[in-house]
């Protein structure tokens, strides 16, 4: 199998556009652009920081938190970046979404999951 690099520009099918930059040989900054939103506020790029972790650096796992800049809340992504049948890069991840609760009694709703794929753009 061909070797997964997960420095670069990815995108996804909600026209998600992130791009990461290595900073050591597991740890990872950057910047996440979203086209959607729950929010009104006009989107802005946000920041993200990251790990790949240490032991397979062909088909590494990573983790990586947006902090989103437009709105109170922050997303963390999991997952692992592979190379398909077809010899393509993708990313399968699966995020939380933390939004800000005004009241402790609001935390049971606070919280989205999802699962998402990123390819090269
Ligand atoms: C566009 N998105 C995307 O590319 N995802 C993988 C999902 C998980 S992060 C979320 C956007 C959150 C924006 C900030 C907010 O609305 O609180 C959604």
């Amino acid at each position: 199998t061909g070797k997964c690099v997960l420095a670069g520009n990815w995108t996804n099918d909600l026209g998600s556009n992130m791009t990461i930059i290595m900073n050591s040989k597991c740890n990872f900054s950057g910047s996440y652009s979203t086209a959607v939103s729950e929010t009104p506020e006009k989107i802005e790029k946000s920041p993200l920081r990251g790990s790949q972790n240490y032991r397979n650096l062909t088909q590494p796992v990573f983790g990586f938190t947006v902090n989103w800049t437009f709105t109170d809340s922050v997303t963390v992504f999991t997952g692992q970046c592979f190379v398909d049948e077809t010899g393509k890069e993708v990313l399968k991840t699966m995020w939380l979404l933390r939004s800000h609760a005004d009241s402790i009694k609001d935390d049971w709703t606070a919280t989205r999951v999802g699962t998402n794929v990123f390819t090269r753009q």
